[in-house]
């Protein structure tokens, strides 16, 4: 591992990230020891941020050439340069890697962790039939009329936006509406990046 450089009014403490046998070392005031991420193989680097845009280890992999970052901010910023210079096609792959709100991966319970907890708590996990039957009605068509799904940073959304956004949004063209989407999922990285290196701060956009 490398030196780690710390500031100096503050005292390092040991942060378990389970299930990876690293201990990130931050600061009281909660700033990630970045040499510590700086020191990480590639193939730990991807166990670590690999999912960071939900099944997309490839993004991980790709910005680990990067290294050293100056900080979480700058990790975030590689990721989103890298997505931005995709081709259309690309990111609308990202999209299509993302599952359904309240579809068929929360029903068989084969959502990742990160999605799990995301649906959880905007209450897709809690809805009656009649709203799960809406949400499959509004995905589907949704689906239809761009080739992906309906992506929206679950963690900054309770279901009635969920469900306005749905509908409002399926009135875009599809180059604003996969723009739209990719801001999404910009957003669900960001709070997925902190909450692996920073998991006791709160967090807003
Ligand atoms: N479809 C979609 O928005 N999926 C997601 N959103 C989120 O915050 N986590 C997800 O898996």
């Amino acid at each position: 591992m490398g030196t780690v450089v710390a500031p100096v009014d503050v005292d390092l403490v040991q942060y378990w990230i389970l299930p990876f046998p690293y201990s990130l070392q931050r600061t009281r005031a909660g700033a990630m020891d970045i040499n510590v991420v700086n020191a990480l193989t590639y193939e730990d680097f991807v166990k670590l941020f690999g999912n960071v845009v939900e099944k997309c280890p490839l993004i991980s992999a790709a910005i680990w050439s990067h290294r050293p970052f100056k900080d979480l901010a700058d990790i975030e910023a590689h990721i989103t340069e890298f997505i931005l210079s995709l081709p259309d096609s690309g990111k609308e792959g990202i999209l299509r890697c993302h599952p359904d709100l309240a579809g068929r991966d929360l029903q068989s319970g084969t959502l990742t962790r990160e999605s799990q907890e995301e649906q959880s708590q905007a209450g897709m996990t809690t809805l009656d039939s009649a709203e799960v039957l809406q949400m499959y009605r509004l995905n589907s068509e949704y689906k239809e009329r761009f080739g992906f799904p309906f992506v929206i940073c679950a963690r900054l959304n309770k279901k009635a936006d969920i469900v306005g956004q749905l509908s409002e949004r399926l009135k875009n063209d599809r180059a604003a509406e996969r723009e739209r989407a990719i801001e999404e999922v910009k957003k669900i990285c960001r709070l997925r990046l902190r909450s692996i290196v920073l998991s006791d701060i709160q967090t807003e956009l």
